[in-house]
């Protein structure tokens, strides 16, 4: 349960949708540097929204100040209308809970002594205090299956599984925390091109299957066509332009987003301009198709 003491005055919202998470007139620092410098936005329930930009333009400062794990200088952060900047204490760790991420790396977020079952059975446990250990059990099946990997692979330990199937273990521990939000922080690329689009297709079936919203971080626009329903685009800090993905894509407002479009090599810029719902840039396979490793 999300406390409720918190509660931000004002109705969040998108559209007239109470928002999944808001981020208003935020401020983080580092030292005298405004790593973020005034954004706002907002992500409805099921929405995917990816914040784009160059390298040191403030992704995953911002990023982890959703995730509860910077505070700001300035500004708020609230998940479902309740504000995490000023949470403290159990009332935080509630809230946290809320939102999972999913890292780059899925070698490197993973434990190498766990084995998967122990992996996905850790998150459970937190979650659902009250389950048996056969309730337990049955659970991580269901939640391995979700994301395309059988029971064959419970006994196994990251070094024995590919970075596709690590990406999986990984969507599949934060899902066992029942999250409403998922912060997906490049999440194909350290994988091999093969992969990638299997693993965007699994997150694009996940979302629309358990009605999660996606906050995409990103400097790949073809994993951000593939995946996001609007987009913001950053640069130092601030949010320079925001809009429909197809729109911010194909009819960029923005010097900043037109010379980051500019930027993607001939035939991914062709398919990213063409409209969304497409295979990705940079990541070929079929689109529509999860793959799994059963
Ligand atoms: N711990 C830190 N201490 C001081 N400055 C930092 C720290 N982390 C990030 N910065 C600076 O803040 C700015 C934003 O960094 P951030 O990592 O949020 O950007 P980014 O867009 O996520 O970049 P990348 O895509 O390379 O991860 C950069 O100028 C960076 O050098």
């Amino acid at each position: 349960m999300i406390p409720d003491t918190t509660r931000t005055t004002d109705a969040p919202d998108v559209s007239g949708v109470p928002a999944v998470l808001r981020v208003q007139d935020l401020v983080v620092t580092y030292g005298r540097h405004r790593a973020v410098d005034g954004v706002g936005f907002a992500v409805a329930p099921g929405e995917s929204y990816a914040v784009v930009g160059e390298s040191g333009c403030g992704k995953t400062t911002l990023a982890r100040t959703v995730l509860g794990l910077l505070r700001p200088a300035a500004g708020e952060v609230a998940l479902e209308g309740v504000r995490l900047d000023q949470a403290r204490g159990r009332d935080l760790r509630a809230l946290r809970r809320r939102v999972q991420i999913v890292f780059q790396n899925p070698f490197a977020a993973l434990n190498p002594r766990m084995t998967v079952a122990r992996l996905v059975d850790e998150p459970l446990r937190l979650a659902q205090p009250g389950l048996t250990a056969a309730g337990r059990a049955e659970a991580v099946s269901a939640l391995l299956a979700s994301v395309g990997l059988a029971d064959r692979f419970l006994g196994r330990r990251p070094h024995e599984l590919s970075g596709g199937q690590c990406q999986r273990v990984a969507i599949a521990r934060a899902l066992a925390m029942d999250p409403v939000l998922l912060v997906l922080d490049e999440p194909t690329s350290a994988l091999d091109v093969s992969v990638q689009a299997q693993v965007l297709n699994l997150l694009a079936d996940l979302r629309q299957r358990r009605g999660l919203a996606y906050l995409l971080i990103s400097h790949d626009l073809g994993v951000v066509r593939h995946l996001a329903d609007r987009i913001g685009v950053m640069s130092a800090g601030r949010l320079v332009e925001e809009g429909p993905a197809q729109e911010v894509l194909s009819a960029p407002a923005a010097d900043y987003t037109r010379a980051l479009i500019a930027a993607v090599p001939g035939r991914g810029r062709a398919a990213l301009v063409g409209g969304a719902g497409a295979a990705t840039a940079s990541g070929p396979g079929a689109p529509g198709s999860t793959g799994s490793s059963q």
